[in-house]
């Protein structure tokens, strides 16, 4: 059973179109990344497949649902470390919020530290943990490694590796060579709508 079917997607960006007659489909231990210039769409693109913003056509159907870590990582400075992974645990009515979720990122020491006075580094790190808390088998990441030093790369290459292993897939963004395998890459300058333009090119704009 797929877990994520998109067909014939249009995604908008402030009502602008920006891709267009876009289909895809996932599958449990498929991760595929999208590809393409600043600006093409990938975050728009990651955001309707979770559900932030409506598509503007087509269709995103994930039966089993679909976990963001996106740019803004939606952490609480006020929680802990362990309370933030504890509380999207809870959100997802999952008891995956413990020891293993703080392991997978070397999470462990800063446990009790508050998200607001985290490093940028270790602050994707807890985003990433939230991905396993949830236990969502269907994980977007949004540039997942920026911030990220050589090791904590490695913990999100075998996170990944482990997740699409218990039968999970991955839908992320990247710049070239994310540094861990993926099975299909998806250029999205091939979906540009037709009426995507750079909204401060002045094109269009009054004479
Ligand atoms: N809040 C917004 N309102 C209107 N337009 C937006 C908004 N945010 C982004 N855009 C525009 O939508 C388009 C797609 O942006 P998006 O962030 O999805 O691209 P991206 O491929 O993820 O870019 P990058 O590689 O730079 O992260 C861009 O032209 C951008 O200027």
């Amino acid at each position: 059973m797929p877990l994520l079917i998109l067909e014939a997607l249009t995604v908008a960006r402030g009502s602008r179109p920006i891709l267009g007659g876009l289909s895809l489909r996932l599958d449990p231990g498929e991760a595929v990344a999208l590809r393409g210039p600043n600006g093409i769409g990938k975050t728009s693109l990651l955001r309707t497949v979770a559900g932030l913003q409506p598509p503007m056509a087509g269709r995103v159907h994930a039966p089993r649902g679909a976990a963001l870590a996106g740019h803004d990582d939606g952490i609480s400075g006020a929680l802990s470390v362990a309370e933030t992974l504890r509380f999207w645990a809870a959100v997802w009515g999952t008891h995956l919020g413990g020891g293993s979720a703080l392991e997978a990122y070397g999470l462990q020491a800063l446990a009790d530290c508050p998200a607001s006075r985290l490093s940028a580094g270790e602050r994707r790190r807890l985003a990433l943990a939230r991905l396993i808390a949830t236990g969502c088998p269907l994980w977007l990441m949004d540039e997942p490694t920026v911030s990220l030093d050589p090791v904590a790369q490695e913990m999100l290459a075998r996170a990944i590796a482990g997740h699409l292993a218990t039968g999970g897939a991955v839908l992320l963004s990247t710049h070239p060579d994310p540094g861990f395998p993926v099975d299909r890459c998806l250029d999205l300058a091939a979906f540009r709508a037709a009426e995507a333009q750079d909204p401060w090119s002045g094109a269009g704009a009054p004479a």
